[in-house]
């Protein structure tokens, strides 16, 4: 049974559930914990009372700590990335590279532990001086996602911590496996009790004691955005801080003047890797009329070439979808695409076994083509391996069915052309643009987040990250 982690002790929990494997469901990985109301009450309670210390450690001693942390995740990354894939079904080598990925998050996050600094400011007043100043938070809650079992919980934890936060961390209930090691590899790295908490469970019961807390100062949520709106209301109701990273309906165009094999590389790699569950995925692509039909022939092309089957074994390049309610709503859309009038150009068929016999949640990735903006395959996030193409008249056509969208988190252009790729980088309505690049698929050093109904408050990631983690204080001396 793996415990889970309260004022620096391993605590069983109010219940517990199993950790199943998408590739293959009869494989269980582990047992975990599942706290109840109570717990998160105590792991809470604990973060309180670890806060004012931590808040007060000097910045050697948090990069001692998320340096160690790092170095840990990055040389046990085939081990961590055998796990998160048998837990979450992305391919073995998307699995270790998110591992990488959450490696490099730490060491960032311990440099920017040193980094911190403020400002000096001439008072309007004469003798007076000024100082700007930020303070951590105080506790922090952090709510996550299955897609991104390891790399997302980094990107919260490391800011949080490096900015003198003490953090109580909710995984997702699907992946609890990569949460609780990189918790292990924290606790082991030297955080004094109660600094940082894991609970596990359901987000009903679990997060939703997080959101209900006063003691909790902040809550930094990604997920859906059904959830994210009652993260809002929850804390907007008691004044407390949130910011949400939410879906996306991203666009990428295709102009005749482009590369075809980019642009067939950036749709397929983005529109269909990692299963398609990337809030980042490009699942709609706008491909102007002079390259329309060479660039669907060639996206089927590559389609077909694309193995799906078990996540972890070599040459698999389509792991499984995540579980069966996520494989209904996939499934779901597909019939949705179909009656609302487009074309089921490839793919989109359910395997319950994948080619060693084994039961999975398998998915053929499916791309539409003859679709229309209003359809709901263009504007719901389906979450899964579905793509569908829009017809585009030019450039211009291209860009306004590109902003016709809810969502503002990513956005790309597959161009030859340096004025269409500049105008788009200026006129794309979302918080990240690509050119001749995937949508999914970004560094971690810099800001990561979107506009409209993708995400709200500041971004995460980067320098930008102390946005969130940070109060400011304005400090007055009469010299
Ligand atoms: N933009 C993105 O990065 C992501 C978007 N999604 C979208 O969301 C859909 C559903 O995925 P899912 O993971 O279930 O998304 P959710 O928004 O339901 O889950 C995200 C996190 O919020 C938790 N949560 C759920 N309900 C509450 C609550 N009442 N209070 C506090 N926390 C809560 C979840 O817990 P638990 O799951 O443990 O119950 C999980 O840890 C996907 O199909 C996709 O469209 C999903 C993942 C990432
Ligand atoms: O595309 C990426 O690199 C990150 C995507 C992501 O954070 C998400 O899907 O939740």
């Amino acid at each position: 049974m793996f415990k889970q982690l309260i004022n620096g002790e391993w605590v069983a929990g109010a219940s517990s559930s199993r950790n199943i494997n998408p590739s293959d469901t009869r494989d269980v990985i582990g047992e975990y914990a599942q706290a109840d109301a109570v717990q998160v009450a105590d792991a809470i309670a604990a973060a309180s009372a670890a806060a004012p210390a931590w808040g007060l450690t000097t910045p050697q001693q948090r990069f001692d700590i998320l340096d160690a942390a790092g170095s840990e995740i990055l040389a046990r990354r085939a081990e961590l990335g055998e796990l998160l894939a048998r837990e979450e079904g992305k391919t073995l080598p998307e699995a270790v590279g998110e591992v990488m990925r959450a490696g490099n998050i730490f060491k960032f996050f311990a440099g920017e532990a040193l980094r911190q600094g403020g400002e000096a400011v001439a008072s309007v007043r004469p003798g007076v001086g000024v100082e700007v100043t930020r303070e951590p938070l105080g506790v922090v809650g952090l709510i996550t996602p299955w897609n991104f079992p390891i790399a997302i919980p980094a990107w919260k934890i490391a800011p949080a911590l490096a900015h003198g936060n003490a953090v109580v961390f909710k995984p997702a209930e699907l992946v609890p496996g990569s949460a609780w090691a990189l918790a292990d590899i924290l606790h082991r790295a030297g955080l004094p009790r109660g600094v940082l908490n894991l609970v596990m469970g359901r987000g009903a019961v679990v997060g939703q004691a997080m959101l209900d807390d006063a003691r909790v100062h902040g809550i930094s949520f990604t997920g859906s955005v059904t959830t994210g709106r009652r993260v809002a209301e929850a804390c907007v109701g008691r004044l407390a801080k949130f910011q949400l990273e939410m879906g996306g309906k991203n666009p990428f165009i295709v102009l005749d003047d482009a590369d075809l094999d980019v642009a067939v590389t950036c749709a397929v790699n983005s529109g269909f890797f990692s299963t398609g569950q990337r809030c980042t995925a490009s699942s709609r692509v706008i491909v102007t009329d002079g390259i329309h039909d060479r660039f669907v022939a060639a996206v089927i092309e590559r389609m077909r070439s694309l193995k799906v089957g078990d996540a972890r074994k070599a040459g698999t390049d389509i792991g499984p979808v995540v579980d069966e309610r996520q494989l209904a709503q996939d499934l779901g859309y597909i019939e949705i695409g179909k009656a609302e009038g487009a074309t089921l150009a490839a793919g989109g068929e359910a395997m319950a076994h994948n080619a060693d016999g084994a039961p999975g949640f398998y998915l053929q990735p499916a791309l539409f083509t003859d679709t229309t903006p209003a359809m709901r395959i263009n504007r719901e996030e389906v979450f899964g391996p579905v793509v569908s193409v829009q017809r585009a008249r030019g450039y211009e056509e291209a860009l306004a069915l590109a902003n016709d969208t809810p969502f503002g988190l990513a956005s790309g252009i597959a161009t030859t052309s340096l004025k269409h790729a500049t105008h788009f980088k200026r006129h794309a309505q979302a918080g990240m643009t690509m050119v001749n690049l995937p949508t999914a698929g970004v560094d971690y050093h810099v800001p990561f987040g979107g506009r409209k109904a993708s995400s709200y408050g500041p971004r995460e990631q980067g320098r930008h990250a102390a946005e969130f983690f940070t109060t400011i204080k304005t400090c007055y001396t009469q010299g």
